[in-house]
């Protein structure tokens, strides 16, 4: 990529964060997010994917809340076991605890799976929603560009191994939900099947943006597969917003420093931020509903591009051929 791309990529994603800030400033305005309500969900099992600590944190303490139990998938012990314990103080919930897994390594993806089989216990929500931002080049364990691995692939691999779990724990009426996390940067992003990988030149704003992307395309496409098999399990997009936590320690000094001065005022909180995914994972309100990309707990519209059939099942047969696994969409177990 050009270094003239580069900073074009840049300008689109401050362009589409910016456009985010400034309706949260209006609605801050009017008022401000009100906490939604949810009903209980005792008996529910979930796993939430980067629950360590902003977002997935706030997730995993309201779904525990709600008397889920919850299972932290993460890749820092200490801040993991803090998060557990905080998390069982807060909700007194003890059904809370942490499975070291890795996104960046599909070893360590498949050990976590075993691990979880191992339990023995259903799953009926899983929350990917894991992520790096601009992190500056570099691979994964499995030599993929770090957003592309990390937020997608990772997440890819992750739903496919639990995907029986979830079919085996939902029910016509109660469906498991895979709730996967994006941002509105998708709707800036751009992708080239032919350079997913960025070899083509290096952009950490084009990356992240791909990699939300490619989430869009990812749980659009798995709904299609799942609705086609009459499967109990349904597949949403939850975006939650610009929400202030570390997710932006490798951005622009100036930004981070505005983010700092400002972040408690015109950014959601993690909380906040929070909702969405709670909102896919438990709402009544979204029983056998799929395909959606929630903000605000509200159905909103993807870029337009990721309702595209065609580009959908290409990435899906690309990301299988990365990742080793059977291409299940060309088996008749989908239909
Ligand atoms: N903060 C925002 O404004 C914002 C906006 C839109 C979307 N998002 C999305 O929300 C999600 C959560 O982000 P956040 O803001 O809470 O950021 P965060 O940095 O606070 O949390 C990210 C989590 O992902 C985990 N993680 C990172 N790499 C991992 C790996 N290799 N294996 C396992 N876990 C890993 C981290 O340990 C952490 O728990 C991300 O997918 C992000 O893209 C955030």
């Amino acid at each position: 990529m050009s270094p003239l791309s580069a900073a074009r990529a840049a300008l689109r994603v401050y362009a589409a964060g910016a456009a985010v800030i400034l309706a949260q400033l209006l609605r801050r305005c009017r008022g401000g997010f009100a906490e939604p309500v949810f009903p209980p969900q005792p008996g529910r099992v979930a796993i939430v994917t980067g629950g360590t600590e902003g977002i997935g944190f706030a997730t995993a303490k309201h779904l525990a809340r709600l008397g889920m139990h919850v299972i932290i998938a993460g890749n820092n012990d200490s801040k993991a076991r803090e998060a557990v314990r905080k998390i069982r103080e807060e909700t007194l919930n003890d059904k809370v605890e942490f499975l070291y897994c890795d996104l960046a390594s599909m070893k360590s993806l498949r050990q976590f799976v075993q691990k979880f089989k191992m339990k023995k216990i259903p799953l009926h929500v899983l929350v990917n929603n894991a992520g790096v931002m601009m992190v500056p080049q570099r691979e994964t364990e499995d030599g993929f560009e770090e957003h592309f691995g990390v937020n997608y692939l990772g997440h890819f691999l992750l739903t496919h191994l639990l995907l029986d779990d979830l079919q085996a724990s939902g029910s016509p009426g109660r469906s498991s939900r895979v709730v996967t996390v994006s941002s509105a940067t998708h709707y800036v992003g751009e992708l080239d099947l032919d350079d997913l990988q960025s070899s083509g030149g290096y952009s950490p704003h084009g990356a992240y943006a791909r990699s939300k992307l490619a989430l869009v395309l990812f749980s659009h496409r798995l709904q299609a597969l799942l609705e086609a098999k009459g499967s109990p399990v349904t597949a949403n997009v939850a975006d939650p917003g610009v929400v202030n936590t570390d997710l932006y320690r490798h951005v622009f000094w100036g930004t981070r420093l505005l983010k700092k001065l400002f972040g408690w005022w015109f950014f959601k909180t993690p909380d906040e931020g929070a909702w969405t995914s709670v909102y896919a994972a438990v709402s009544p309100a979204l029983e056998g509903v799929g395909g959606r990309y929630l903000y605000n707990e509200k159905e909103a519209k993807s870029l337009a591009i990721t309702y595209d059939p065609k580009l959908q099942r290409q990435l899906w047969a690309r990301s299988c051929q990365m990742t080793g696994i059977a291409d299940m969409s060309r088996d008749t177990l989908w239909g």
